[in-house]
């Protein structure tokens, strides 16, 4: 079983765009995991461009499912998460400046760096997830860490799928084989979508949850324009 947890940034980049309170973060935070998702995502960023701290501050509010926060751990990141104890926290190395994430952890070289970080916050109770590259010794350098999972970066997956290349699965194959060996629990994601996920969680043993924003919150689009346009030409009737 794979639990699907939906990550929300996209819905706050859109309120802060009109500086009101649509789309409501919360209500779209309930709504999600009514209609069955099994987590709630955030990845706050240190501009606040789209999730606010007091958004992460707020969620566990209406969040009844798996409460999942990423970044990097900085320090504002660290006291804000180590305050909120979501179910997990996933260590993502990125640039203040990123666009999105666009690498894993070098496990190797900031290993003393993860060690403490995550001692921490298993030390507050809290699951530790890290973002890492299909990469076999980046995933054993993350068993080193104390670590309980981590989360297999997709972007190239994604990315070779789209070009019709199905192969690019492979080192997600071999990098979860080597996980499962050293006992890591396994999460995915960043740009997986309503064409490429199956695939993904077929191909993966062990795949215990992968989180989606980006694609999904497009998709909803796509696939809701229909009804919500009927819906006005009745009122204008
Ligand atoms: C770690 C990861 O892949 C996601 O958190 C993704 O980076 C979403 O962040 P943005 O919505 O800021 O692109
Ligand atoms: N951890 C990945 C995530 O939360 C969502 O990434 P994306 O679907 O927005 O690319």
């Amino acid at each position: 079983m794979t639990k699907l947890s939906v990550n929300i940034n996209k819905i706050a980049t859109l309120r802060n765009s009109r500086g009101g309170n649509v789309p409501n973060l919360l209500h779209v935070a309930k709504d999600i995991q009514d209609f069955g998702a099994e987590g709630i995502t955030i990845h706050p960023r240190p501009d606040e461009r789209h999730i606010r701290y007091q958004d992460a501050r707020d969620l566990p509010s209406v969040v009844h499912t798996e409460y999942n926060i990423e970044g990097n751990p900085i320090k504002s990141f660290m006291d804000l998460v180590l305050e909120v104890k979501p179910t997990q926290v996933t260590l993502v190395p990125d640039a203040e400046d990123a666009i999105t994430s666009n690498a894993g952890w070098d496990t190797i070289k900031y290993k003393d760096f993860l060690v403490d970080v995550i001692a921490e916050f298993k030390a507050n109770n809290i699951r530790t997830s890290i973002f890492v590259d299909p990469i076999s010794k980046m995933i054993e350098g993350a068993a080193e860490t104390g670590t309980d999972r981590i989360e297999l970066y997709t972007e190239a997956y994604a990315s070779e799928f789209e070009k019709g290349n199905k192969d690019g699965i492979k080192p997600y194959i071999e990098a979860a084989l080597v996980a499962n060996k050293v006992d890591l629990g396994i999460n995915a994601g960043h740009d997986l979508n309503l064409e490429n996920t199956a695939y993904f969680k077929q191909n993966i043993p062990n795949l215990l949850e992968v989180s989606i924003g980006h694609a999904l919150i497009a998709e909803s689009l796509y696939l809701g324009l229909e009804n919500v346009v009927q819906m006005y030409l009745q009122k204008l009737k």
